[in-house]
């Protein structure tokens, strides 16, 4: 992208902390993919939700390759690479500011067993620096955004971590004396205790099941599956069940192979994309190019946001065919990379 021709970036107007309107509570929500790749949304009333509904979930939120294949080429065909249609992507922009949206896990650093060792290489890094340098560019992340900035290392991006719901603007001031951002919007901070409870909670009940991982993403939580055996995931789904069946102001998403816990609030990374075009002064603009590029189901709802604005568009990174909002794939985080070089 560095041959495109750039519309100087406007600077960032001052930020302040956003207010939200609390939502009404939903109960126990689950979001989740059933096997013919449709969204499926399944609310219990009562906050029952069965356990074994979720466990199939997790089955169909982790097809394999193989059993997709033959859908591929249609995919394909719906959603081009977005390295394949890259003149068609700069054409689309021409005159206008991009603003670039990045997701971490799965589409800046590849998908790794310990989530705590997901990093990004430092050519990919390199590159999202090069970004920066002509588009206002954030990575919007699932993870706490401190850990999130502790794995990219740029002072000059916008962080959205905890899906959104915690965002801060870049750093400023000299290499010597870097004056520490201000927080921009944290719409679920009276969660925290909450969070931090249900967090203890977690590690108690989960510890016994081998391979089960709780994080600790500050305003939402995560208990990864990715190294339990499939066998035990009926009894891992039943346990973090049971503990939020007595937290109705949180709810349950679901990422690869994670188990994402989130308060009710209608935040979402929908929302702080729109939050941060607001920030950017972009909010009733007909000239600006959101770009973002996510691999999860939590970006749908920013992909969705730049459907509905019918600005911009977005970009799925994933090997496998998914019904999704955005405009066009990627197979993997090293062709992001070579995209934003091309
Ligand atoms: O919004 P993201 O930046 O994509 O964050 C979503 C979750 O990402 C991380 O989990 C995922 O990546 C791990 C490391 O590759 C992998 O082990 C795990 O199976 C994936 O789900 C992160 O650890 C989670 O907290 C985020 O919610």
């Amino acid at each position: 992208m560095t041959k495109q021709k750039v519309v100087a970036a406007v600077p960032p107007p001052l930020f302040t902390t956003t207010e939200v309107k609390k939502q009404p509570l939903h109960g126990f929500t689950y979001t989740g993919f059933d096997s013919s790749k449709k969204v499926v949304r399944d609310v219990d009333t009562n906050g029952e939700m069965k356990v074994n509904m979720l466990v199939d979930s997790m089955r169909a939120c982790s097809p394999t390759r193989r059993e997709f294949s033959h859908d591929q080429t249609r995919w394909m065909d719906q959603y081009p690479s977005a390295l394949e249609v890259f003149d068609e992507i700069i054409n689309a922009s021409k005159g206008k500011q991009i603003v670039m949206f990045l997701d971490y896990d799965g589409t800046l650093s590849p998908i790794v067993d310990d989530p705590d060792r997901a990093y990004m290489s430092d050519e990919m890094r390199a590159t999202v620096k090069k970004l920066a340098m002509y588009f206002p560019t954030a990575i919007v992340s699932g993870r706490c955004r401190d850990k999130v900035y502790k794995f990219v290392k740029l002072a000059e991006l916008y962080y959205a971590g905890s899906h959104g719901m915690d965002i801060r603007g870049p750093s400023t001031g000299s290499k010597n004396k870097k004056s520490s951002p201000s927080v921009l919007c944290q719409p679920a901070s009276e969660y925290l205790p909450m969070i931090d409870e249900v967090y203890g909670l977690l590690m108690e009940k989960t510890q016994s099941t081998e391979g089960a991982k709780v994080e600790n993403n500050k305003f939402c939580l995560s208990v990864h599956f990715r190294c339990v055996d499939e066998k035990k995931w009926s009894e891992l789904a039943s346990k973090v069940r049971s503990v939020l069946k007595n937290y109705p102001k949180l709810r349950l998403t679901q990422g690869r192979k994670v188990l994402e816990i989130r308060p009710t609030i209608k935040w979402d990374k929908g929302k702080a994309l729109e939050f941060l075009l607001e920030s950017l002064g972009y909010a009733n603009c007909t000239d600006v190019f959101p770009i973002y590029i996510g691999d999860d189901r939590t970006d749908e709802d920013a992909f969705k946001v730049l459907r509905e604005r019918d600005q911009g568009f977005g970009i799925l990174v994933s090997k496998i065919p998914r019904d999704t909002n955005a405009s066009y794939s990627l197979q993997e985080p090293s062709e992001a990379s070579l995209l934003f070089n091309t």
